[in-house]
């Protein structure tokens, strides 16, 4: 059985909080790969700021140096609104031979009991919460929980910084940050 971590996002753009907690999550459950997963409209906030093909490209950039790390477009070749539910039921139709995790943060743990079909969501992933300033990492459901180095970091933020002309280094990758700059991404608010 091949062991698949999901870490599903908005990307808008990557961080390094991102890295980290997939890399965490990765080497503590004893993954093979984890996959990046750019929704193409998140389901419970309003649309990224970034065109989908942008936060992809963002996506591979970010995630270029780790052999481990791939990124999957299954959620913006679908166009509408990303529900974990329907990609997941996909993938363990096309993957029978694979387990799969799916890596949330604190924010997202608490907002588990609002996610389409989350019972039956429960029988085809075993999610794996990280904590995250702010939030509670406890659920009424049965997840899994990795320690990770806190990081008081998000996209928000970093576009806030972006449209102020403040430095966003080494809060993104390198290599994110020159593609915001060259596409002149979230310049404004
Ligand atoms: N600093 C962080 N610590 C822990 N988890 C995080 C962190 N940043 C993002 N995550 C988790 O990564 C996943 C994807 O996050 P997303 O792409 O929406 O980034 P974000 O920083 O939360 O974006 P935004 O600020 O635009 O809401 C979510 O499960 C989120 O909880
Ligand atoms: O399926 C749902 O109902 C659902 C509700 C909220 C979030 N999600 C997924 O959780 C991941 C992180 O969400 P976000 O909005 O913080 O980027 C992303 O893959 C979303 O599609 C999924």
């Amino acid at each position: 059985m091949k062991r698949i971590g999901i870490l599903g996002g908005t990307f808008d753009p990557p961080h390094i909080g991102h890295l980290l907690i997939a890399e965490e999550v990765r080497v503590a459950q004893n993954l093979d790969d984890v996959w990046f997963m750019p929704s193409h409209e998140p389901p419970h906030k309003q649309k990224a700021n970034a065109d989908a093909s942008d936060r992809v490209e963002m996506a591979k950039r970010a995630t270029a140096g780790n052999p481990h790390f791939k990124v999957n477009t299954i959620e913006v070749n679908r166009l509408g609104k990303s529900y974990t539910f329907d990609t997941m039921k996909l993938f363990n139709q096309e993957h029978p031979d694979a387990s799969f995790y799916f890596i949330i943060g604190a924010d997202m743990v608490e907002y588990l009991p609002n996610w389409k079909h989350i019972e039956e969501l429960l029988e085809l992933v075993t999610f794996v919460g990280v904590k995250r300033e702010g939030y509670k990492l406890a659920s009424e459901y049965p997840i899994r929980e990795v320690d990770i180095p806190l990081m008081d970091i998000s996209s928000t933020d970093i576009r806030t910084r972006l449209a102020d002309k403040r430095s966003i280094k080494y809060m993104v990758p390198e290599k994110v940050e020159i593609y915001i700059k060259e596409k002149r991404l979230y310049e404004s608010r």
